[in-house]
């Protein structure tokens, strides 16, 4: 049986890894600064703690999803961002190294990691080069470009990944879609009288988290070290579009309020992934579409406030 480590275990994704790598054949083992069960409490800042859990739990894979994963509060805290998304992966490489230098390790970064780029619309590959523009993107393309350099120089088995939006059900408020879904369950509760949203006019490429951590498992088992995959629907559709849909699953009239706090100081006008790399490495596609997230997150939201 193979014996997988998550880092960000307690997290939105890390418990979809989890059922996906158990469901699959796998042991599994958490890591991540809150406890919790089959979990190993650890800072990923610290380098000793790091290297101390590598080296007793000697995983044949590492899926490192540990980090700071919101793009708007990365402009209120930068240093933080970049802390923990670059040297907490620097550390858990480190750890990998000296101590089980074999395993397969895959590396969440993300589309923001593009940019703005110049053709809107245009299916973004793996082969074009990030120009990131937020704190976020700038700390997971310099996680990446170490990353490359481990995998290089150590000969370190390292998949990147370029991970671009994804939801479901548990996914916390400060994304788009599950602070739609609580905003609009606050107006059918009468708790509040309208739904406050930032830019509209961003399109985004949404893929449910089933289908990301699928593609995250495929990629420990097939990816080519020291490559780059793309993980994304290949479809997008505006923060308009989606505000549209979530309302009509509504049964109240929702007043929309644009909320200036919500606006950032840069944001990537458009994003679409060119799946095609992962697709040829891995079979991967993605089954479930924008709706069912849609779905999902609306049903979390209201059985939330129901308990
Ligand atoms: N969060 C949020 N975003 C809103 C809102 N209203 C409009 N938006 C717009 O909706 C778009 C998506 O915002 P997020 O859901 O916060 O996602 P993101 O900034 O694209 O980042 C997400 O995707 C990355 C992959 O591209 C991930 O790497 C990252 O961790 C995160 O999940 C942005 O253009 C944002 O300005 C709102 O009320 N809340």
């Amino acid at each position: 049986m193979k014996k997988a480590l998550i880092t960000g275990s307690s997290g939105f994704v890390g418990g979809y890894l989890r059922q996906e790598l158990l469901a699959n054949g796998y042991e599994v083992i958490g890591l991540d600064v809150q406890e919790a069960e089959q979990t190993i409490k650890a800072d990923l800042l610290n380098a000793e703690q790091t290297k101390a859990v590598i080296e007793r739990v000697k995983p044949d894979c590492i899926f490192h999803l540990a980090g700071q994963a919101n793009v708007a509060r990365s402009w209120k805290i930068p240093q933080k961002t970049v802390e923990i998304n670059v040297v907490g992966a620097v550390n858990l490489m480190e750890a990998v190294r000296n101590c089980c230098p074999n395993a397969h390790m895959v590396l969440v970064g993300s589309s923001d990691q593009y940019g703005v780029l110049g053709e809107a619309g245009k299916l973004v590959s793996e082969t074009i080069q990030p120009y990131p523009q937020t704190p976020y993107a700038v700390s997971k393309q310099a996680q990446e470009e170490m990353a490359r350099v481990f995998a290089r120089a150590y000969g370190l088995n390292i998949c990147m990944t370029r991970s671009f939006n994804h939801g479901g059900a548990g996914q916390k408020e400060g994304f788009m879609i599950p602070d739609f879904a609580a905003g609009i369950v606050r107006v059918e509760r009468g708790e509040a009288d309208c739904l406050k949203v930032g830019n509209l006019t961003a399109r985004r490429d949404f893929t449910h988290v089933r289908d990301i951590v699928r593609a995250y498992r495929l990629i420990a088992e097939h990816g080519q070290s020291g490559e780059v995959y793309n993980i994304g629907s290949g479809i997008t559709y505006s923060a308009q579009e989606i505000l549209d849909k979530m309302c009509q699953m509504s049964n109240c009239t929702i007043r929309i309020e644009q909320d200036s706090a919500k606006m950032r100081p840069s944001d990537t006008p458009v994003i679409c992934c060119d799946h095609s790399k992962l697709t040829r490495d891995t079979d991967w596609e993605p089954e479930l579409g924008l709706d069912r997230i849609l779905v999902d997150t609306l049903e979390y939201w209201r059985n939330q406030r129901n308990g």
